[in-house]
């Protein structure tokens, strides 16, 4: 049986000649909390392109749950079970975290239609629970445009898990947090590891130890090594291609 959830086999992407991802080849586990890092320009967002739909290989292959999903669209693949969190969070400003997540765990109907419709028992239930996962009861019922930072990014996570998707694909959250936001976060991707496939991308090399198990190098769009945090901050290849930039701290 294939207990991969995520595999890329040679994949390229170019623009205009130019290859972000260069046969690049990646697998995570079902239930693997990994964490990609690699310098700016590594390929990182292109990566999670790929992955989403959002960009086409140019050659080579992604496999979810051992299937190819080159024949289908950004929004099927996410209706497939991949959920993307983007840096910027994406949330209803003029909503409560309550219902923000009540429109998540809805995600068979449209927001307006969640509106103007009382959310099934069900839903409210979820919600509640996704509530006290992401530590927000106490703000369940001010509008979400009043939230810190750190909270409006939780909320946005909370939003992706109401969806169940197999996989959480997460872009830098905790750029721009505060450490005991950045602390927050981590905990609750841990929390959410526990029951969860998740890839982070992340620069904050702190952050980075706080929650890897295993990390992926990008470097000019292809794999250049993986292994534990303390495996790739020794490794001579990873310490030339970060020189000049703030990996080792
Ligand atoms: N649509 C595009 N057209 C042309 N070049 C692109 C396009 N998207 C990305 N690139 C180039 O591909 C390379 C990889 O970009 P990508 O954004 O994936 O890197 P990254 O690792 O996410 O970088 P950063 O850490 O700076 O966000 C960069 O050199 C970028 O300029």
């Amino acid at each position: 049986m294939n207990n991969k959830i995520l595999e890329t086999e040679n994949v390229t992407v170019s623009f205009d000649g130019f290859k972000a991802l260069n046969n690049l080849n990646f697998n995570m586990d079902v239930g693997e909390l990994r964490v990609v890092i690699g310098p700016n320009g590594a390929g990182k967002t292109t990566f999670l392109d790929v992955i989403t739909g959002k960009v086409k290989p140019t050659e080579g292959r992604v496999l979810f749950k051992g299937r190819n999903v080159k024949a289908f669209s950004e929004y099927q693949i996410a209706r497939l079970g991949i959920g993307r969190k983007f840096q910027t969070p994406r949330i209803y400003l003029n909503l409560t975290p309550r219902e923000n997540l009540e429109i998540a765990c809805n995600h068979n109907k449209n927001a307006l239609f969640t509106l103007f419709s009382r959310p099934s028992s069900a839903e409210h239930s979820k919600a509640i629970a996704l509530l006290e996962t992401i530590g927000l009861t106490a703000k369940s019922d001010i509008l979400a445009g009043l939230l810190s930072h750190g909270e409006k990014q939780r909320l946005e996570i909370g939003m992706l898990v109401a969806q169940s998707p197999d996989l959480l694909l997460v872009d830098e959250p905790v750029a721009g947090l505060t450490d005991e936001e950045t602390e927050n976060i981590g905990n609750l991707l841990l929390a959410l590891a526990q029951s969860h496939s998740i890839l982070v991308i992340e620069h904050d090399m702190e952050f980075v130890r706080q929650i890897a198990r295993k990390v992926t190098v990008l470097h000019e769009g292809s794999v250049l090594c993986e292994g534990s945090i303390e495996e790739v901050q020794n490794d001579p290849r990873v310490i030339e291609v970060y020189l000049g930039q703030q990996l080792v701290s």
